[in-house]
């Protein structure tokens, strides 16, 4: 169990490691670049951020970002700095502003990344975190074991809402378990948030009088917070499982605004996230940016997908889908559904099942099941079938043999 805030990094500099990580550690905490007079040595014992730990890792070339201050030889090192809990209290905002703030644009490193962070229980008992999870997920959907196979509404944007359910009713009547609006359609004009929850709600409302099946369905809510809460209670009353939100356009504050509200499962769409993340030498690493969402109360997070549509290597995709599922707090796992997402098509399965070793996920696919040669439907069959195969270790080409909705979508996505 930790007692201070402790925060990892990988750092690049090219002034003494040492002193550059130390500036951080000041920065972010009592100092300044500058001595002041009220910042006494039993000042900077109580408030002042620490340098626990400094493994230099080797010299590289250049640096990586522009503006650092310039040396000789420019060198990588992991850091871990700590505070104590005083300094913010669990805060999860002004946590973010201690451990993520201002030093990633300090002169002294030429690259600074967040690479995991740790901390005290305090922060467990202040926050609500997922209230769903795997379990409730599962339970809600009425899937109670494999993949949840799900898609993405596509078009993203351009149904109106008439014809935003009667592609979800197609997908209902094909087996679907999970839908979700995509993050560019929350309340446009084209196709209002209201509208489409109670056109979209009929038709699985009678989809599940007819067979006793719930689809799940992620509408997105993003939007200001008295608007997210009414949205959600609109979901709610007409029999809605989930409300979906972008993470990054709410920020913190609204993410607990509506986890402090919401009787329903939240799942937290990432788009932005490469802002945050696609320089190396910069930014935040999922394990360590997805804490914060899981804390705060998502229950499904994107982690991307196999072989995706973006540009992030399916190394990094593993780590951060197991990284869901890792304990945070032990009185709190804060565990939560891992949601892959980007390209992905009835050819990635065989190798997710294989390399996350677990079939707790929610798998989407937009255009993998909208683009199928036979259709929607069809699109939703072959990715069943090729999860199914996928679970019993049949290679792909040979349960094809037997079922062809798969074969066809192999053809095509391979062609
Ligand atoms: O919102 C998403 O997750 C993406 O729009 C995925 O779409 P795709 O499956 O068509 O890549
Ligand atoms: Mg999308």
């Amino acid at each position: 169990m930790v007692v201070r805030i402790e925060a990892d990094y990988l750092m690049e500099t090219s002034i003494d490691p040492e002193r550059a990580a130390l500036v951080l550690a000041g920065e972010q905490s009592s100092g300044t670049f500058v001595a002041v007079p009220g910042e006494t040595s039993e000042l900077k014992e109580r408030s002042g951020a620490r340098l626990e730990k400094l493994d230099v890792l080797g010299s590289i070339a250049g640096p990586s970002l522009p503006g650092a201050k310039s040396g000789s030889c420019v060198v990588q090192a992991k850091i871990t700095l700590s505070w104590p809990l005083q300094n913010t209290g669990p805060d999860l905002p002004n946590l973010m502003a201690t451990i993520a703030g201002n030093l990633f644009e300090l002169q002294e490193v030429s690259g600074l990344r967040l690479l995991d962070f740790r901390l005290p229980e305090a922060f467990a008992k202040a926050y609500p975190g997922p209230q769903f999870g795997v379990d409730g997920t599962r339970q809600l959907a009425g899937v109670a074991k494999g993949p949840m196979i799900g898609t993405i509404i596509k078009p993203s944007v351009g149904l109106n809402p008439s014809e935003t359910a009667a592609l979800a009713a197609t997908l209902a009547k094909a087996g679907i378990d999970f839908i979700k609006d995509d993050e560019l359609q929350a309340n446009g004009p084209s196709c209002p948030f209201e509208e489409r929850v109670r056109a979209v709600m009929t038709v699985l409302d009678e989809h599940s009088q007819r067979t006793g099946k719930k689809v799940m369905y992620a509408f997105n809510l993003t939007g200001e917070i008295d608007d997210m809460r009414a949205r959600h209670d609109l979901v709610r009353d007409l029999g809605g499982t989930c409300v979906m939100v972008s993470v990054n356009s709410v920020g913190l504050g609204g993410m607990l605004a509506l986890a402090r509200h919401t009787e329903l499962p939240i799942h937290a769409h990432r788009n932005g996230w490469g802002y945050l993340s696609r320089h190396p030498a910069l930014g935040w690493s999922y394990p360590a940016w997805s804490k914060l969402w899981r804390l705060a109360g998502a229950d499904h997070m994107h982690v991307n997908g196999l072989n995706n549509k973006f540009s992030e290597d399916n190394d990094s995709v593993i780590a951060a889908a197991k990284s869901c599922l890792e304990p945070m707090f032990d009185s709190k796992a804060c565990a939560v559904m891992p949601v892959f997402s980007s390209g992905q098509t009835v050819l990635q399965p065989w190798e997710t099942y294989e390399r996350l070793g677990t079939a707790d996920l929610i798998y989407t696919a937009g255009g993998g099941i909208m683009a199928h040669p036979q259709g929607p439907a069809t699109g939703v069959k072959a990715l069943r079938e090729a999860w199914d195969a996928a679970i019993a270790g049949v290679p792909a080409d040979d349960y094809a043999a037997t079922h062809p909705a798969l074969a066809s979508a192999l053809n095509w996505y391979r062609s």
